[in-house]
């Protein structure tokens, strides 16, 4: 970034131009374990047209009048559970990816990080970053798996943050990285040091993503599509480099239904159960559409998960860390960011 001073009249006023940016986007969560701050959160969040797509008239009542009203302390005791030293798990993970692209990229490049529902805002970070003096911004929704109520969402809010501009930085996207050989090769190598860790044989290993309504599917959103290509190809990789024994099962489901409406099928939870009815007694979860550990990995499946194999008759539990910010992880966030920066860097 540079520092233009040069011809400037007197009294024109200093800026910062030059620069390039790069801007790390995950979904969002409470700035407290607590049910105020949790209310705020799901009301910005279930407030989103792409995440509840029914007409505000209709949904906003049933927001008001029942949601906010309930789910806050229920979600409140959860996110209690796994609440670090530093905060929600989700937001201090994504710092630290940050922090560790930053230290890969070098000092050209401002790297940061935003939520789209909640504190630090993408508003705050894209107008930080402009006055930092970047140009150029690569938005990078982590979400591997494209979806409309994640990803297009970030790229809406960044469309509705550049309308307040004057002097717009000209913005790209990160696209969906599900089928990236990059992305598969570091879950790979990640999910296949942690299985070497365990203390048992798993023998059914569970891929477990984030669920959506099922319409989403018939109305045309790719993202069911993404999560089978994904485990396809994971279990694919696993398989041909060794990771997984030959007579070990991977199955895929769907996790943290919200709502009556039905949603992708099979649940993560009744898989659970009907794997440890049928006679399974170890089991390991990866949740490979999960960029970061967070309140549905580290309590839904870690706790909640358990509680629902062992009550059903199953033994040996375990639940594979996110790619966080570990060395695998970065290795392929590096990859593709400097895949998307190319001709700017
Ligand atoms: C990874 C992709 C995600 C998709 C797709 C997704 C869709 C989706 N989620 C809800 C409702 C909730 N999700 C909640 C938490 C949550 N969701 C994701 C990711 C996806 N959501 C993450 C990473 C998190 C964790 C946030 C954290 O703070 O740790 C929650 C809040 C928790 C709770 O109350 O259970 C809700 C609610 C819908 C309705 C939806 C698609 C329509
Ligand atoms: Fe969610
Ligand atoms: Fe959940």
């Amino acid at each position: 970034m540079t520092w233009q001073k040069q011809r400037l009249p007197e009294d024109h006023p200093s800026v910062r131009s030059g620069g390039i940016g790069v801007l790390l986007v995950n979904l969002g969560t409470p700035d407290e374990p607590d049910a105020k701050s949790v209310r705020r959160y799901l009301a910005e969040f279930l407030s989103d047209g792409r995440v509840i797509e029914i007409p505000p008239i209709a949904w906003q009542p049933i927001l008001r009048g029942i949601i906010l009203n309930t789910r806050p302390k229920k979600s409140a005791r959860a996110y209690a559970k796994v609440w670090g030293e530093r905060g929600s798990p989700l937001a201090t993970i994504t710092a630290d990816q940050a922090e560790a692209l930053r230290e890969r990229l070098g000092t050209g490049l401002t790297v940061d990080y935003a939520m789209r529902y909640g504190n630090p805002s993408i508003e705050s970070r894209l107008v930080a970053m402009k006055e930092a003096g970047c140009e150029r911004i690569l938005v990078a929704p982590l979400y591997p798996q494209y979806c409309a109520a994640t990803t297009a969402t970030v790229v809406d809010k960044v469309g509705q943050v550049l309308a307040k501009m004057r002097w717009q930085p000209s913005i790209r996207t990160m696209p969906p990285y599900h089928d990236d050989p990059a992305y598969i090769a570091a879950l790979t190598q990640d999910i296949g040091a942690q299985l070497q860790g365990l203390s048992f044989a798993p023998e059914v290993l569970l891929l477990s993503f984030h669920g959506m309504p099922k319409r989403t599917l018939e109305l045309g959103d790719p993202y069911h599509c993404h999560c089978r290509k994904t485990a396809r190809l994971l279990e694919d990789s696993l398989r041909g480099k060794g990771v997984i024994a030959p007579d070990w099962r991977v199955q895929t489901s769907f996790q943290s239904r919200f709502g009556p409406a039905k949603w992708l099928e099979p649940a993560t939870d009744a898989t659970l159960e009907a794997e440890a009815e049928r006679g399974t007694k170890r089991i390991a979860i990866a949740a490979p559409g999960f960029a970061a550990d967070c309140v549905e990995t580290l309590e839904e499946l870690a706790i909640e998960g358990k509680r629902q194999f062992t009550d059903a008759g199953g033994d040996n539990f375990a639940v594979l860390s996110c790619l966080n910010a570990g060395a695998p992880g970065m290795e392929m966030l590096e990859t593709i960011v400097r895949r998307e920066l190319f001709g700017w860097i």
